[in-house]
């Protein structure tokens, strides 16, 4: 079983003189998707440290932190079979001790999207993952391409802040209904999972019309927001056709780094999801220089 540490000093402690740590940050509730994520973190580094943490800091007043899914027995397994060597548990008293004071903003990449509809969500997101990146000073940190608009915001902050890290990015891993996986995916019942496969026939729909030669964005998101409007019970906070600034556009070109994004509530709870423009691309999308866990 991989070792569990609490305390950023016990984790300094733990790491001290590894020279090749490769960082999983997450929220826990682990499924395949985070063990993707630590599969891929295994093969290129020494030691492996997977943080698990529900940030408070990211979670807006209205927001599930109070119901969000906790479960250390099952993320010691995962982590464990998957080659995790330490985990990194700590309190939120720990990472945000009295008198703390600081908040990574971003502009740009953070404001649309997931920003506009979680407000502060990404100063949450970006804060943490600094103060993680700080305490284990990995060589890669892993970030799923599921959170394509947070992978995007951990890049630009890295940029502009020179943290000496590799950020990783891998691909969706999905059901075989085509459901991205996600902890908040527990939520849901059998059949509401099935109904919850829309937000995946809609990013299809959109990769079938750009396939079909489309190129107006306004209609590549139609054919995305026709098949969402075919279940009555997602109610979309957007569907977007974003380059890779998350900037929208009126006509996309062919780049890689085209995407649709997607955001839904769904039976209470509020799904994401997102696919490349281009279906031919590898399924979950590249950015350039990106390890994928097929080709490690
Ligand atoms: N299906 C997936 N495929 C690949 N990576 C994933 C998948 N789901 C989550 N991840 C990645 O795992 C990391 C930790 O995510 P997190 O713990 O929030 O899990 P989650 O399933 O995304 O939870 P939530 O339901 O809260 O969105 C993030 O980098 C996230 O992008
Ligand atoms: C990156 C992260 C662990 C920061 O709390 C979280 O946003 C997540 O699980 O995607
Ligand atoms: N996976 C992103 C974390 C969140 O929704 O807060």
């Amino acid at each position: 079983m991989p070792r569990v540490v609490r305390t950023p000093a016990e984790l300094r402690a733990a790491l001290r003189g590894q020279p090749s740590v490769g960082l999983v940050p997450t929220m826990g509730y682990l499924h395949t998707g985070h063990a993707t994520l630590i599969r891929a973190a295994r093969a290129e580094n020494a030691v492996v440290v997977l943080s698990v943490f529900v940030n408070p800091m990211q979670f807006g007043p209205k927001e599930d932190l109070a119901r969000y899914p906790r479960d250390l027995d099952r993320d010691l397994r995962v982590a464990a079979e998957a080659g995790a060597d330490l985990l990194f548990v700590p309190e939120a008293g720990d990472m945000y001790p009295t008198g703390f004071s600081t908040r990574v903003e971003l502009s740009g990449v953070s404001e649309p999207l997931d920003g506009a509809a979680r407000p502060g969500h990404f100063t949450g997101v970006a804060t943490v993952v600094l103060k993680l990146l700080n305490l284990v000073q990995p060589a890669r940190a892993y970030f799923g391409e599921k959170d394509w608009q947070q992978l995007a915001v951990v890049r630009r902050m890295v940029a502009d802040l020179n943290v000496p890290v590799e950020v990783v990015g891998v691909p969706t891993v999905r059901a075989e209904s085509g459901l991205a996986l996600s902890s908040r995916n527990a939520y849901l019942s059998a059949e509401e999972l099935e109904r919850a496969t829309v937000l995946s026939r809609a990013l299809r729909a959109v990769q079938a019309a750009y396939a079909g030669g489309e190129r107006d964005a306004a209609r590549l998101r139609q054919a995305g927001l026709d098949v969402l409007a075919t279940e009555p019970e997602a109610v979309p906070d957007y569907l977007a056709v974003v380059d890779g600034d998350m900037r929208e556009r009126d006509a996309v070109d062919d780049d890689p780094m085209n995407r649709v994004l997607v955001a839904a509530r769904m039976f209470g709870v509020r799904l994401i999801d997102n696919m490349p423009l281009d279906a031919r691309q590898h399924p979950g999308g590249q950015h350039p220089g990106d390890q994928h866990p097929g080709e490690l």
